[in-house]
């Protein structure tokens, strides 16, 4: 028979220690969502079923206590760290659920120069970490946006990415090793080996699991010599986009690997580089490391972008300028909240990814669709987009749009606007091959496609869940549709 609301409480009460069970109302309401609903959220309106509890989480054997507790019970938890999701990971869409809150377990458990890696718990921000690299020297290369909010576990549960990956890589390509929690209460760790061929790579199992196959507890990652003083900025204005990828490709191609290449189309130009796009799409680059390789990576990059005489160069401060306020601290989230409840206009995102074959196309195709099918295509105050991570065979576009929400309650906005204009990107994506996810997860508002992404390899992710969450308690509805 399954526990009722407060026998769950009381029990996790004894299992972790009553000051690390939350049940107030004010957070648990903040607990129910993420920031897909910022605007709900925004207006305090919150529809979702409350959880049961936040639970403070400490070490990784109350972990392993408390999801054994769950499994046996059949309760639902939804992992967190930062707190900074986009897509609904955090949402909890079942009753008496329980928020797993794992920002307490905060320790840089080891930085070892040696062996050139640093493992940390999985509630130490990334920018914590980084600083304390930076300050020896040292850096992750993992630079996503929203550096100062996110943790390490939320970070590798979503397989982020971070604004250097030309060079770096993104997460998985960092992660050396990993300790985990299933939902059975096995605490299982993947050790620090440079490489291995010791059968499949299970770091794969765990990375962008988003809660809903395991709970990530430590992580140890790469880490590279810092030397911000060789860095090179390069700017440049461009008629079309055609063109840009065109470049981006060459560059890739070619082999170089600046830590940064960006290409952005004349609406997302104008709104980040006012002070020089023009009305033109911009394209960035950023070459860095060893000073002979960023000298070398420059110069190819200038030689490549020769051959395009649309493109005309910029300043190169303002490039430096752009770069250096580029992340989202607490900040900055409050200013956008205090923005949106003064003019309400709101902007969100879409990131895909597809190879260079079909990215223009997947690029044309969802303006077109969405200048002249969305219903409220009227109520759009900005809709464009940039490349931001590019490899050798393709790169991810990073749709952004803007709207005034006119005639809806709080509530009703993200199926007015930003459920559609979300379905008309991955539907277009889709169509031409691409990847509907470049790198926020799947969260719970693209899961009725997640098996329309994997197609005949949903066999593997199906697997994957029977075997470690057969009981379905892991963060119900995300990656994994909700067949009830
Ligand atoms: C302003 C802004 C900018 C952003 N920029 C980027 C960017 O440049 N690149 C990028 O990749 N993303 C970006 N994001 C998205 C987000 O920051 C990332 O997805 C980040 O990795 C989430 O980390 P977090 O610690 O905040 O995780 P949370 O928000 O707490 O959780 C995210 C997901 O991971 C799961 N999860 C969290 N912790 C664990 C754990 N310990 N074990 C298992 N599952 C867990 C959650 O259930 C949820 O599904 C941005 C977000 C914002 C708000």
């Amino acid at each position: 028979m399954s526990l009722s609301r407060a026998e769950i409480v009381e029990q996790l009460k004894e299992i972790v220690g009553p000051q690390q069970v939350v049940t107030d109302e004010e957070t648990l309401r903040h607990s129910s969502i993420d920031r897909f609903r910022k605007y709900a959220d925004i207006h305090g309106v919150y529809t979702l079923p409350l959880p049961a509890a936040v639970v403070k989480l400490q070490s990784s054997e109350q972990v392993s206590r408390v999801l054994a507790f769950m499994h046996q019970h059949g309760i639902n938890g939804v992992p967190r760290t930062g707190a900074s999701a986009t897509e609904g990971g955090l949402e909890t869409t079942v009753r008496d659920s329980l928020v797993l809150d794992g920002a307490s377990m905060n320790s840089i458990v080891n930085i070892d120069i040696e062996n050139m890696q640093a493992t940390a718990q999985c509630g130490v921000p990334l920018e914590i970490l980084e600083n304390q690299l930076r300050a020896q020297g040292y850096t992750t290369g993992h630079s996503p946006q929203s550096k100062p909010l996110a943790q390490m576990g939320g970070l590798v549960a979503t397989r982020s990415i971070g604004q250097f990956s030309t060079l770096y890589g993104a997460i998985e390509d960092m992660v050396v090793g990993l300790e985990a929690v299933f939902p059975d209460g096995t605490i299982t760790r993947i050790k620090n080996v440079p490489r291995r061929a010791a059968g499949p790579d299970i770091r794969h199992v765990i990375i962008g699991n988003e809660g809903a196959l395991c709970y990530i507890t430590e992580v140890t990652v790469k880490i590279f010599k810092y030397m911000p003083e060789n860095n090179l900025f390069y700017g440049f204005t461009l008629e079309n986009m055609k063109t840009g990828f065109a470049i981006l490709r060459e560059v890739m191609v070619e082999g170089y690997r600046p830590s940064i290449a960006r290409l952005y189309d004349a609406e997302d130009g104008s709104q980040h580089f006012t002070h020089f796009a023009d009305g033109k799409c911009v394209l960035i680059f950023m070459a860095e490391g060893a000073k002979g390789i960023a000298q070398a990576t420059g110069q190819g990059i200038e030689e490549i972008v020769a051959r395009f005489p649309e493109c005309k160069p910029v300043e190169t401060s303002l490039i430096e300028t752009w770069f250096n306020n580029l992340n989202w601290g607490p900040e900055k989230v409050a200013a956008e909240r205090e923005q949106i409840l003064r003019t309400n206009n709101m902007g969100f995102t879409t990131e895909v990814s597809g190879d260079w074959s079909a990215i223009h196309a997947i690029y044309n195709n969802v303006i077109q669709r969405i200048r002249q099918t969305f219903p409220h295509a009227k109520d759009i105050t900005m809709l464009g987009g940039h490349s931001s991570h590019s490899y050798i065979n393709g790169t991810n576009m990073y749709f952004v749009y803007d709207y005034n929400v006119v005639d809806c309650k709080p509530e009703q906005e993200i199926d007015k606007y930003h459920n559609p204009l979300n379905a008309i990107i991955v539907e277009e994506t889709l169509k031409l091959g691409g990847s509907m996810v470049h790198h926020h997860g799947i969260g719970k508002h693209r899961v009725q496609w997640a098996k329309q992404e994997h197609d005949s390899a949903w066999y593997i992710m199906q697997g994957l869940k029977n075997v470690f969450d057969p009981r379905g308690i892991m963060n119900s509805g995300t990656i994994y549709p909700n067949e009830k």
